[in-house]
Order: structure tokens, then sequence, then C-alpha cells
């Protein structure tokens, strides 16, 4: 008897390491597709926007018309995921874009773009995020964000030895600074097949 269908879970794929997102999601059995028009973001139960460059995907995201598909996908409870660009796209308020830089919105935090100046492009690190249990995790950022402010109903899911907030889920959304795609450590797309099936 065949089971459940794997849930179709979309990633945008305008820029962006989509490809990484797409092999984990499919090595977890789900059903993960590429997302580039509206008609195909209709049919996902679950988003994930992806590492990137995020001026680069505000603009092709209004140039292909999804950018406001994907606030209203946003706003009426679908799941979805960001990942360092795609953390950047669904943050509120953004500091240090480029001009005219937009966001989707929906999280209600400020973030500020490449938090960690050319001195510090990229580093690794181990992280506790209680959410996941043991062991920590390992996490790579490159260029990445931080969450520099955050309304009540975020919850902070893990923070650098600094205090600096890296991680965050507010409702039917989730966002890292840093890129699990890369290290083979499948835990918080796990997280996210789970909140999918919950919502
Ligand atoms: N790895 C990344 O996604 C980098 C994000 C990039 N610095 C941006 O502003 O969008």
């Amino acid at each position: 008897m065949a089971g459940k269908p794997a849930p179709i879970v979309g990633v945008l794929a305008l820029q962006g390491d989509f490809r990484e997102h797409i092999a984990v999601l499919r090595s977890l059995g789900a059903d993960a597709r590429p997302i580039r028009r509206p008609e195909e973001l209709a049919e996902v139960a679950g988003l994930v926007i992806p590492g990137g460059e995020s001026s680069v995907m505000d603009k092709l995201s209004r140039t292909f018309g999804l950018a406001q598909p994907l606030k209203d996908a946003i706003r009426s409870g679908l799941p979805v995921y960001g990942t360092c660009a795609g953390l950047i796209m669904l943050a509120d308020r953004l500091l240090d874009g480029i001009n005219g830089q937009q966001t989707l919105g929906g999280l209600d935090i400020a973030v500020r773009r490449n938090a960690f100046g050319s001195q510090l492009d990229s580093f690794e690190t181990d992280l506790e995020i209680p959410v996941l249990g043991d062991p920590p995790l390992h996490a790579v950022f490159i260029r990445a964000p931080v969450v520099e402010e955050a309304g009540a109903s975020v919850v902070p899911l893990a923070t650098l030895a600094d205090g600096r907030v890296v991680a965050v889920e507010q409702g039917n959304l989730l966002g890292t600074s840093f890129h699990p795609e890369m290290t083979g450590d499948t835990r918080f797309h796990e997280h996210f097949l789970r909140m999918i099936a919950a919502a």
C-alpha cells in the first residue's frame, strides 16, 4: 500500500545555492522542486529561500512577478525557511541593504547584511541549538547577516559566543544566518519538514 505522498517542498531558484537545498530535501524523502514562477509556488507545502545575494534575489523576484505571490504566501501561513540571503529576504527590517533593496518580510526582525565585514567574510563554528539537541551543529557562515533586533514573538534558536543571534523561528517562519545545506548535517531541514507536517 502506498504511504502518504511526500510533501512538495519548493526551493526558490532565481539565484544562489538552491541545488544544494534540493539535494538535502530529496535525501530526506521530500518532493523538492525548484520554484521560478507563481504557478509553481502555488503547489508547494513549504518553501526554502536559499543563500546567494539578497539584492539580486530581490530584483529578480520583482522582475519575474514572484515578489507579491511570495509575500502573500508568507502572510497566509506557508512554512518558509530562509538561509543567509534567504533570512535577509524574510526580515521585516533590513540594515546595510543596497540602495532601494526590498525584502519580502514576515519575520519581525532587523537583520544586518554582511554583518561580519570584509575582515571576516566567512568562518565556521559549532553552535549549541537546544531545539536540535546534541551534538552542537557545525555552522558555515559566508558573508553572513545577523539578527540585530527581534520582536517578542520571535524565538532565538542559536547565538554566537558574543550573544549575536544567528537563527530564529516565528510561527511558520524559520531563518538561519548560516548554511546547513553545506555541511551534511540535515537537522535543520528535518526540523523544517516537521514544521511543514505540523502546519
Ligand atoms: N551566503 C549568503 O547568502 C550571503 C548573503 C549576501 N551577503 C547577501 O547580502 O545577500
